[in-house]
């Protein structure tokens, strides 16, 4: 088990600091009983469609408009945008910068350059255009726009308020938490997490409870595969490669499998082309010129 080193006190009884490797990381910092709550947190950041007002809807829809009018690279995914965009909408550009840039958004070597990046951007561009989204949106610039996608994709939860797999909207959008997203994953997690709808406040609130005892000093964490952990070490480490960007270092899997052969995360769950020329400088915003992009060869505008 990893230790502690200069921790910061994030909820009563929880510290997190870094840990080698596996970037912040949190630890009990006194014993707790099974069942007991951990942490409580309210989102700070809600892009899921299925939710009672149904809000991203609007969003999600444009993306979708964007997938038939087939001017996207042939990687799009809507569902790789609606966080991003709807974090701009609800959190404005500093809000995104204050709450969601600063979280952890994986390789810095799997970013875009900045020209695929102004690429990327193209359905923020047209957000923008279309009114769905506040002219200010536009000061973001387009290699932050990719890292915010990033960090809402590493950092988000899939919730549904009454959709069934088949419904509009299934599993489609995130829930991002504060403290609760610096939790990192074990294959022989020590926490559940549960997400309702607090219908007072409008909101999602997910409540992390001890599945076991836990000692101080003990690192906390969740499984990020919850249905999937009877698989074996070689399945478990791809899911979690494929969809979280990591090798998974818990004790389990360097148990099961040995340490990885790569130390740091190697896939990047934005897709984008193998385009690795650099050109241009990654501090524009995308700004209204960019609206019609140049360089975009394979988008229509
Ligand atoms: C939701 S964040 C967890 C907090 C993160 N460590 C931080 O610095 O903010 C998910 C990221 O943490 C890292 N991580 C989480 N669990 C890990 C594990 N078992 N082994 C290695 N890295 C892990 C990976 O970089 C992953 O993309």
């Amino acid at each position: 088990m990893a230790e502690p080193q200069a921790p910061a006190e994030i909820a009563p009884g929880v510290l997190a600091c870094e840990v080698p490797g596996c970037g912040v990381a949190a630890f009990a910092a006194k014993d707790f009983q099974r069942g007991d709550i951990v942490l409580q947190e309210q989102a700070i950041f809600i892009s899921a469609v299925d939710t009672p007002s149904r809000r991203n809807e609007e969003i999600y829809k444009a993306l979708l408009a964007e997938l038939h009018s087939r001017r996207l690279t042939a990687d799009f995914t809507p569902n790789a945008h609606l966080g991003a965009l709807v974090a701009l909408r609800d959190l404005g550009v500093q809000g995104c910068k204050d709450f969601l840039l600063k979280k952890c958004h994986g390789d810095p070597e799997q970013l875009p350059n900045p020209r695929l990046a102004r690429q990327e951007a193209a359905p923020l561009r047209r957000c923008i255009a279309s009114g769905i989204l506040p002219p200010a949106c536009a000061a973001l610039p387009a290699v932050e726009y990719a890292k915010l996608r990033m960090a809402i994709q590493l950092n988000g939860f899939r919730f549904n308020f009454n959709a069934q797999e088949g419904d509009f909207g299934y599993d489609t959008g995130e829930v991002l938490f504060d403290k609760i997203s610096r939790l990192n994953h074990s294959c022989t997690p020590n926490l559940d997490f549960n997400l309702s709808w607090d219908a007072d406040n409008e909101t999602v609130v997910n409540t992390i409870t001890a599945s076991t005892p836990i000692r101080t000093n003990e690192e906390l964490n969740i499984s990020y595969l919850p249905l999937r952990l009877k698989l074996p070490v070689e399945e478990r480490r791809a899911q979690l490669l494929k969809h979280w960007g990591f090798h998974c270092r818990c004790s389990r899997c360097l148990l099961e499998g040995g340490a990885p052969c790569v130390a740091t995360p190697a896939v990047s769950r934005i897709p984008h082309r193998s385009d690795t020329r650099s050109e241009g400088s990654d501090s524009e915003g995308i700004c209204w010129e960019d609206l019609c992009d140049p360089d975009a060869t394979d988008t229509k505008c």
